[in-house]
């Protein structure tokens, strides 16, 4: 570093947009959606920083409009795999001996260009890829991912300045070396923000990547790949390598130089990661670091002292927003019997007014699921409810794939606390909702903690202080984000922390100074100003 201790500053979280009817923001994020959809692209891998093609092609195709297709992207197999891992370790110890300061100046850079000039290519990319409405894409593609680079950026620097003591005539420092090998980031579909900071996030405490972006993502992702260049990320540094989750995964996992994983997606694909891992661990130079926020089966939990407003509007934008698309979605809701016929009504009132669609057209609260995959399984559960007589379908239920994967919001009543729908990661627009009698509160919160494996976000609706603390203390495990009186989703960096334990993963919470820690390998090192030059101890001092 140059003589003399730089800094950066706390970061405040990115505004939102509103896209008002008449705003200027409106207007560029319609004419980006025209751009975009009327520039078909091919995209490559980006290996060393060059482009590689493969002839290999997946489609980026819209989820509202499955017949038009956005870009075409070569995927990677064994072969470029190799060329990627070799790459990352050529880039390696140029990129861990950069001054820090320049290399994380490269992602701040990237943060400014998301939030200024690439801001609307990237939002509107997220709306036609991943099928988000303007609000999600740009709480997600604008926002977060800026708030993940900052603030990220400023985590590193308080690591960095973490130093240990020093005793008489020594000067000891930690010196946070980045991983030994390559750190392998598999990203999920449904967050452009998670895409970008899954391999920045290691790559800014210097470590070298190889990231695979989920296939029905890859339009965003390589809009953020271009991006990282466009900053000034040296090649080989973040390796680009879309593809099949097996096809790239087998080579890269069996890959000695494997130093860790940073994932996010399905808990089943996570847990055959970690058992390929373990498989392998005799072929590793060191120990992978394993990170991976995984499923959820979010709950809201509705006390009789709850304001039923609230806890009608929790319930449709925890489950609602992006398709119920989020590893964080309200999927089960445990409501008491006093205050179910008022919250059937304004539910059942307020669910008539969503509108169904494309986020070509803002009106629409609800859009397309990601895939016919998607779809498919979506429906099978809705069907599944409409077959079984402990379930109602008392919302929604109709499902359209002819032009776009649409599913309606759906909301299922059931009587059985046990429920399929209670306990499985559906992750698409379905409710399921649990009446429980008012004087069962502290049982119906233990049958709640153990309905699920997973343990990722929860909420609480209470005016009642004690009810908040009782559900509190209870479910002290049942949710890595915990909610008093909000929705379950929606978390922002640096302010809520992100992620879960048990099923839904290390709960490293992304977008934290605790996450960043895992992709270093601190040496301590101890210089003695004073060496001794005899070996007996005082008191073998003759007298
Ligand atoms: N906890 C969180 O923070 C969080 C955030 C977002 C999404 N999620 C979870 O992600 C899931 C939805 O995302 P998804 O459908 O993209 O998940 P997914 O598990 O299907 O895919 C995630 C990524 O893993 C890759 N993959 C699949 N098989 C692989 C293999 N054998 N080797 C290497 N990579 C492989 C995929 O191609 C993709 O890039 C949900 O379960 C959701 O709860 C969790
Ligand atoms: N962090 C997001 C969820 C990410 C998972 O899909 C939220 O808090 O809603």
């Amino acid at each position: 570093m140059a003589n003399a201790i730089f800094s950066i500053d706390p970061p405040v979280n990115e505004p939102v947009l509103e896209y008002r009817p008449g705003s200027d923001e409106r207007a560029r994020i319609q004419d980006e959606l025209q751009r975009l959809r009327n520039t078909p692209l091919e995209i490559p891998l980006i290996i060393g920083g060059r482009p590689v093609k493969t002839g290999n092609l997946g489609r980026c195709v819209v989820p509202h409009d499955h017949g038009h297709q956005l870009a075409v992207f070569h995927q990677a197999g064994e072969k470029e795999v190799a060329m990627a891992i070799e790459a990352a370790a050529s880039a390696a110890g140029k990129w861990a001996a950069m001054d820090w300061g320049d290399r994380l100046a490269i992602f701040n850079r990237a943060a400014d260009l998301i939030a200024g000039p690439r801001r609307m290519t990237l939002a509107a990319a997220t709306m036609l890829g991943q099928g988000k409405n303007v609000y999600q894409a740009e709480i997600d593609a604008a926002c977060e991912i800026v708030d993940f680079l900052r603030f990220n950026a400023f985590y590193a620097t308080e690591i960095y300045r973490q130093q240990p003591r020093s005793g008489p005539a020594e000067w000891n420092h930690l010196e946070y070396r980045p991983l030994e090998g390559f750190v392998f980031a598999v990203s999920p579909f449904n967050f452009t923000a998670i895409g970008g900071n899954l391999p920045s996030a290691p790559a800014m405490l210097g470590n070298t990547v190889l990231w695979k972006p989920a296939s029905s993502a890859v339009f965003s992702a390589w809009m953020l790949m271009e991006i990282f260049m466009e900053a000034g990320l040296p090649p080989g540094v973040i390796n680009f390598i879309p593809g099949p989750g097996a096809q790239v995964g087998h080579p890269v996992l069996a890959s000695p130089q494997l130093a860790g994983i940073h994932f996010t997606g399905s808990t089943t694909v996570f847990q055959n990661m970690w058992k390929t891992v373990a498989e392998n661990l005799g072929r590793y130079r060191t120990y992978p670091r394993i990170v991976g926020e995984t499923g959820g089966k979010d709950f809201i939990f509705v006390h009789p002292s709850a304001e039923t407003e609230a806890v009608v509007t929790a319930l449709i934008r925890g489950a609602f927003e992006y398709q119920g698309q989020k590893c964080s979605a309200a999927s089960r809701a445990y409501l008491p019997e006093s205050l179910w016929p008022q919250i059937r009504e304004k539910l059942t009132a307020a669910m008539g007014t969503i509108k169904v669609g494309p986020p070509e057209n803002f009106e629409n609260f609800v859009n397309a699921v990601i895939d016919r995959a998607a779809f498919d399984t979506i429906s099978g559960y809705i069907d599944h409810a409409r077959q079984h007589e402990a379930a109602e379908i008392i919302a929604g239920g109709g499902c359209d794939r002819s032009s776009g994967y649409f599913i309606e919001p759906t909301v299922i009543l059931t009587t059985d606390p046990r429920f399929k729908t209670m306990e499985e990661e559906i992750f698409g627009p379905v409710l399921t909702l649990y009446v429980y009698a008012d004087d069962a509160f502290e049982e119906t919160l233990d049958l709640c903690d153990r309905t699920s494996p997973y343990a990722l976000t929860g909420a609480i609706f209470a005016r009642d202080r004690a009810a908040v603390g009782t559900a509190r203390r209870r479910l002290v495990n049942a949710a890595g984000n915990f909610y008093i009186n909000d929705k379950p989703t929606g978390a922002v960096v640096g302010r809520q922390p992100f992620g879960g334990a048990r099923a839904s993963g290390t709960n490293d919470k992304a977008g934290s100074i605790l996450n960043l820690y895992r992709w270093v390998s601190p040496r301590t090192i101890k210089e003695n100003f004073l060496p001794a030059t005899d070996y007996r101890y005082p008191f073998m001092e003759a007298k």
